[in-house]
């Protein structure tokens, strides 16, 4: 089929249940023709073969699935088997769901499923049939399993005493471990203790520790039985807990993967008989597949269900939750393939900046408009974490990106809230809240006080609590303090020079502020002094000057109400699937786990997908900041397009 016949083949199919109605079938021709050939040619692919379909960052995949999706259910007579569309989040199930409606103009969806992987494996295997194979005691004809999350801990949950696990406590913090942090591993064949997600060991790494090593040597010779607390034995005694937890009906996310998956194999005719009532199945972000869950959907394959897995596997950063890409890749090994190489979110350079971090060969194009040209894709560098966002907004503002279509990007949440604290504390309090005032919604107005009176208490002295706008002891009454920083706030607001920030540098408004406010200070204290315990002589109070920084630097203006936040900091895990129009992504400080640039640049590691992921969501600006750096390091980044920002006083 050439182009013409594909787009017609679609939107005939696509049309053919509706009443002619003009506007849909309008939306449907749109649609269909701004596809490119790759997407057309999915939308059309053979749903009786194995297909992967490889989409590149910001091909637009999601909304590809949600036509393929309508395209399918348009031709579909059966009215007790149908197609499951298998996400991972709620919120990517609402999106296909709300594609497909679009799409095929219906409504209800029935027979397909469309629907997170979990809720498929738990509803339709784990749930429905998982207690026929494991002893469930059946409370009072309720044979579900109750979900236990790992993290749960028993200091608000003593009922777990009783899932206690044996010998677990030889450990340096010397607690128990407990059944609902219990799961078998069939990558290792091993049962894992899980403590969170950066520490999890599995139980033969447990047992062959010092600390346990050591005790049961002890205990050994204290018995005089030199094979006593083999590994076998508590391996036994650990599973026997476990097996309790699960009679009684309890199970973690894990749990319940390999209920399903027993099931799938003690009974095949489970197996068919899903694969009958589901014999299509597409998944989406496949990249983030676990071993067991590819184990479970493998059976049903094996049964005669047909697998669409849709991805991209240099996107796969969720090795903690054991996805793993080069087995997902050797699973693929023998599906047809499917590609879709256009980036639709990104100008070339992010593209090809992002191909060479981890090398690779497909012939990915960026298709976003290049706004910038050679100032797409920087880096800057850094001493002081706490002057990154500073910097970042004032390259926003040089390249005229506004704040609430970009983001900071960071690997971990310490990291994250080290920012964070940063960036609240604003370095110009008052001029600031100025602006809150200024603005004048009921939610500015209220930062505006906040900020307003943060300041103040440094000139009154012994503040009580955030809560009571930093209200100072001496004074009696929180609400005349309150009403005194609105009239200082008003005061300052009537007089033309405080109030002009386009365009205004920093000291031009500090030495404008250092003429008005001892006089606008008195004018709002007459009403609060017969609530004052303290004599107060405000001609007195030093000058404020620019915080050091950002005397030369232009007035960064408050000109929505998302500014409040200024920017969003986020981890890159949770921008998955998000687009920016900048984005900066930061470095840690040391060069250690998956949060330093080092490791963006490293191929065929989790830690190079992280970089390439983050940096895979910016649109037109691709900001790496990084700890300052030497010359060679220079000399590296550059090598993969980043070009330096330097700023005039730093
Ligand atoms: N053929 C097309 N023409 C124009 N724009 C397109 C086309 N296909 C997709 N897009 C747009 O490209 C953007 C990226 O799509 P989307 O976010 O769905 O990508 P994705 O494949 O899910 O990306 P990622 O895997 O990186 O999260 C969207 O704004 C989408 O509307």
């Amino acid at each position: 089929m050439n182009r013409k016949e594909m787009e017609q083949e679609i939107i005939n199919t696509l049309s053919k249940n509706k009443q002619a109605n003009y506007s849909y079938i309008s939306l449907i021709q749109t649609k269909v023709k701004e596809k490119t050939e790759q997407q057309l040619k999915y939308v059309l692919s053979s749903i009786t073969e194995n297909i992967y379909l490889e989409a590149c960052a910001g091909s637009g995949k999601t909304e590809v699935v949600g036509m393929k999706t309508a395209y399918e259910i348009s031709m579909w007579n059966s009215k007790n088997k149908g197609l499951a569309v298998l996400t991972f989040t709620n919120e990517a199930t609402d999106t296909i769901k709300e594609r497909v409606e679009k799409f095929s103009g219906l409504t209800s969806l029935y027979p397909h499923y469309i629907g997170t992987l979990s809720g498929f494996i738990h509803g339709f295997i784990a749930q429905s049939f998982g207690s026929k194979y494991f002893k469930h005691k059946n409370r009072d004809g309720d044979t579900s399993y109750r979900l236990i999350d790992k993290n749960l801990d028993i200091f608000n949950n003593h009922w777990l005493k009783k899932y206690e696990l044996p010998y677990t406590n030889i450990n340096p913090s010397k607690q128990y471990s407990y059944a609902n942090q219990l799961y078998y591993d069939y990558n290792i064949n091993d049962l894992i203790i899980y403590h969170s997600e950066n520490h999890k060991v599995s139980l033969k790494e447990y047992y062959d520790s010092a600390g346990v090593q050591e005790f049961i040597q002890n205990y050994r010779e204290k018995s005089g039985n030199s094979h006593s607390l083999g590994f076998d034995y508590i391996k036994n005694e650990i599973k026997k807990v476990k097996r309790n937890f699960l009679e009684d009906g309890f199970a973690n996310f894990e749990d319940i993967n390999n209920i399903a998956y027993i099931v799938l194999k003690k009974n095949p005719n489970i197996a068919l008989l899903l694969a009958l009532r589901f014999p299509v199945i597409l998944i989406d972000e496949c990249q983030d597949l676990s071993r067991i869950e590819i184990n479970i959907l493998d059976q049903l394959k094996a049964n005669g269900a047909t697998l669409h897995f849709i991805g991209d596997l240099n996107q796969s950063i969720y090795e903690f939750k054991n996805a793993n890409p080069e087995i997902t890749k050797e699973y693929l090994s023998n599906f047809q393939k499917c590609y879709l190489t256009d980036n639709f979110r990104s100008c070339h350079s992010i593209v090809n900046t992002s191909n060479q971090l981890l090398g690779i060969t497909l012939p990915i194009r960026g298709r976003a408009d290049d706004k910038l040209g050679d100032r797409s894709v920087c880096y800057l560098e850094y001493s002081d974490l706490s002057t990154v966002s500073q910097q970042y907004l004032d390259f926003l503002k040089e390249v005229n990106i506004s704040f609430d279509r970009s983001a900071i990007l960071v690997r971990q949440q310490s990291l994250k809230q080290e920012l964070e604290t940063n960036s609240q504390e604003s370095k110009h309090p008052i001029l600031d809240a100025l602006q809150l005032w200024i603005y004048n919604t009921p939610k500015s107005r209220l930062l505006a006080l906040e900020l307003a009176s943060k300041h103040m208490q440094r000139w009154f002295g012994g503040a009580k609590t955030k809560k009571n706008y930093h209200c100072p002891s001496a004074i009696d009454s929180v609400y005349r303090w309150r009403i005194f920083i609105k009239d200082f706030l008003e005061g300052c607001s009537v007089i033309d020079d405080l109030v002009k920030f386009e365009n205004v540098r920093y000291t031009a408004w500090y030495k404008n502020f250092n003429k008005h406010f001892i006089n606008i200070l008195e004018e709002s204290y007459h009403s609060l002094k017969s609530y004052d315990g303290e004599k107060r002589d405000f001609s007195k109070l030093t000058k404020l000057i620019a915080p050091r920084g950002t005397a030369k630097s232009e007035i960064v203006t408050y000109n929505t109400i998302d500014n409040l936040n200024l920017l969003s900091i986020n981890t890159i895990h949770s921008v998955k699937g998000k687009d920016f129009d900048s984005v900066l992504v930061v470095s840690s400080l040391r060069n250690k786990g998956s949060g330093h640039w080092k490791q963006w640049v490293e191929k065929e590691v989790e830690s190079g997908r992280i970089g390439y992921v983050a940096s895979t969501r910016a649109k037109y600006s691709l900001v790496w900041a990084v700890p300052k750096l030497k010359r060679e390091d220079r000399v590296k980044i550059e090598s993969y397009g980043f070009k330096r920002i330097t700023f005039a006083d730093s």
